[in-house]
């Protein structure tokens, strides 16, 4: 059953220098009990892409083009603000890059978490539980993210936690909602390799128990590849091809695609040279027309610089949106 239904979305930016075209009639539908990942590189959206989900881009310079974003039926972009405060956290949770910058240096982990919780119950319209009881929850969901000694974590500044530890009390803060979708930006960048690793497998395990839906967005295909079922690559704010990950991975269709995995490093062969996409992405600003990509494709013909490729069926499930594909 779809849960997310993204119609030819556009999100524009509008500046003091001109509009720049964000998102150009973004097509995406989700499944309930999905992982999809979404990558590209920096700069063609994904984060937009998620923050439009909870109506996070400051608007203005923020400006909805076109488009609907459907959550369980419901259009979030016309959503009240009774409902839009339900639907973050409640029904839709998100985590993101750098917990460091969600987390206030001066107050201990158990009053933010309380503050969460407390925030849901008035969203929610329930009552306000007591701290007796925000605390019990608190410890709980901090254990069920892998946290040893929650009752002491509590009483610990972020400072005193390192950077795995804060991503996994914000992933705890993301689940106090029990939200039935969870949006990962970037969660593992700032960490490193091992502590990556250990992160990615948290949301798994998650996502498995909790039969969460996941979108996990990266500029890294290996991440992706580790955690999610299905891949959708995006370029300069259009999805270009959007399939199962192992197929995308075996057989990728658009020459974007193409590009980003003949970039990775091949370690069952070392005498691969992974090589880099000729040229650099375009202005936001002053898009190329047609196929946002035609400037660097190798097989880009006369009609790519005039019209703008629909995303289409190659094989069920498998949708790539290029003309020559
Ligand atoms: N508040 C804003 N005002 C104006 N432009 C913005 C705003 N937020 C994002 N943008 C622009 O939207 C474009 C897409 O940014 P976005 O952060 O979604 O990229 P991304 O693919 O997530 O890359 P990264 O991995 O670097 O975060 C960029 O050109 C950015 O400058």
């Amino acid at each position: 059953m779809t849960l997310l239904s993204i119609d030819d979305y556009r999100l524009a930016f509008d500046g003091f220098e001109g509009t720049a075209h964000v998102l150009d009639g973004i097509t995406l539908d989700v499944a309930r009990g999905e992982t999809l990942g979404i990558v590209g590189e920096t700069g063609c959206g994904k984060s937009v892409l998620a923050r439009s989900l909870l109506r996070l881009n400051p608007a203005p310079p923020a400006r909805v083009v076109s488009g609907t974003i459907r959550f369980e039926g419901e259009n979030i972009l016309a959503m009240p603000d009774a409902a839009l405060r339900r639907l973050r956290g409640r029904r839709i949770a998100m985590v993101f890059q750098d917990p460091a910058a969600f987390l206030n240096p001066l107050l201990n982990i158990g009053t933010q978490m309380a503050d969460v919780l407390h925030g849901q119950d008035s969203a929610g319209d329930a009552p306000r539980r007591s701290a007796r009881e925000a605390h019990a929850r608190s410890a709980t969901l901090l254990a069920s993210v892998g946290l040893p000694e929650p009752e002491r974590l509590l009483d610990a500044r972020p400072h005193q936690l390192s950077g795995g530890m804060r991503q996994r009390v914000l992933i705890a803060m993301a689940l106090a909602g029990e939200p039935t979708l969870l949006v990962a930006d970037e969660p593992t960048t700032a960490l490193d390799v091992t502590v990556q690793a250990q992160i990615l497998a948290l949301i798994a395990a998650l996502v498995a128990q909790r039969g969460l839906t996941l979108m996990l967005i990266s500029h890294d295909l290996g991440v992706i590849a580790a955690s999610c079922a299905r891949v959708a690559a995006m370029y300069a704010g259009t999805v270009v091809e959007d399939a199962p990950t192992a197929t995308l991975l075996a057989t990728p269709r658009h020459p974007y695609t193409q590009g980003l995995l003949a970039a990775l490093p091949d370690l069952d062969n070392p005498a691969h040279r992974p090589r880099g996409i000729p040229g650099s992405i375009p202005s936001l600003r002053n898009p190329p027309p047609g196929c946002r990509f035609h400037p660097r494709c190798a097989i880009a013909t006369a009609r790519c610089g005039v019209e703008k490729p629909a995303l289409r069926a190659l094989a069920p499930a498998h949708t790539v949106a290029c003309h020559h594909a």
